[in-house]
């Protein structure tokens, strides 16, 4: 159906022993636009990406993908499905040039999918899109961090996944990377693309995130559209602050 969502949790909670995580959340992605999951720090938002991917079992709640319970598929086959992620803490081949990295992603990918694609030609259309044609040829260990972060989702766009999970991927840019990679998401989005955005850089995401989810001790707080969101006043009280910390 047009109107299911790409991507759903419903009543997920996570718990490492005594320790509630993630309490009975409820989000929606939508094809076509940025999703944000604000929230301070310890809020829960890296364990329900790694519930969404499948790297953290729920202990209670389903994960739908296309309106499919993928709650007890291994995170290959939610790859296969078309979700890809970056991590918090860069996980790149800081030994291999930025197009090697690709390359690799790549090959990857054709290793395991149906959908093969021209490796070389689609890393180099990424690299283009995303504006790293100039240090394709550098060691990753060679880039500034903020362009490794752009390193990164190029990375994950070789699956060529339907919908992208990014876990703060603004962390370590410059005032002008972030505004360039504002403009890329916004693209990617504007393509299709469903993406989902964990980031503590607040004008960001109100900037580009056509709904927000606020999670607060692991339970969904507010959401809502940015408007409503940087309004609200227990978000503002619990994370954001006042409104003009976030103009
Ligand atoms: N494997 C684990 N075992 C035990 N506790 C964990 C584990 N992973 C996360 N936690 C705890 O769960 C809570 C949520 O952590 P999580 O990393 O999901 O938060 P976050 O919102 O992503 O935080 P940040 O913004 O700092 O990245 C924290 O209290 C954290 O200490």
């Amino acid at each position: 159906m047009a109107d299911t969502p790409i991507l759903e949790t419903r009543g997920v909670t996570v718990r490492f022993g005594g320790h509630v995580a993630v309490k009975d959340v409820n989000i929606e992605v939508r094809r076509g636009t940025v999703t944000g999951l604000i929230g301070p720090n310890g809020a829960g938002k890296t364990t329900l990406f790694n519930t969404i991917t499948g790297l953290q079992r729920p202990t209670s709640g389903t994960v739908l993908l296309d309106g499919v319970d993928v709650t007890g598929s291994a995170p290959h086959n939610r790859a296969r499905m078309g979700l890809a992620r970056t991590f918090q803490r860069l996980e790149l081949f800081v030994s291999l040039s930025v197009r090697d990295n690709l390359r690799v992603a790549g090959d990857i990918h054709n290793a395991n999918s149906r959908n093969r694609i021209d490796v070389d030609a689609e890393a180099d259309r990424l690299l283009e899109l995303t504006g790293l044609t100039d240090i394709a040829d550098k060691d990753v260990s060679d880039i500034p961090t903020g362009r490794a972060r752009v390193v990164e989702v190029a990375r994950a766009l070789m699956t060529s996944p339907r919908i992208l999970l990014l876990d703060e991927p603004a962390s370590g840019q410059t005032e002008q990377e972030t505004e360039e990679f504002a403009s890329l998401l916004t693209a990617l989005a504007g393509d299709g693309l469903a993406i989902c955005l964990v980031e503590h850089d607040i004008p960001l995401v109100m900037k580009i995130c056509s709904t927000i989810y606020v999670l607060d001790y692991g339970a969904v707080l507010a959401s809502g559209v940015p408007d409503v969101i940087k309004n609200d006043p227990a978000v503002i009280n619990a994370y954001i602050g006042t409104e003009e910390d976030v103009a």
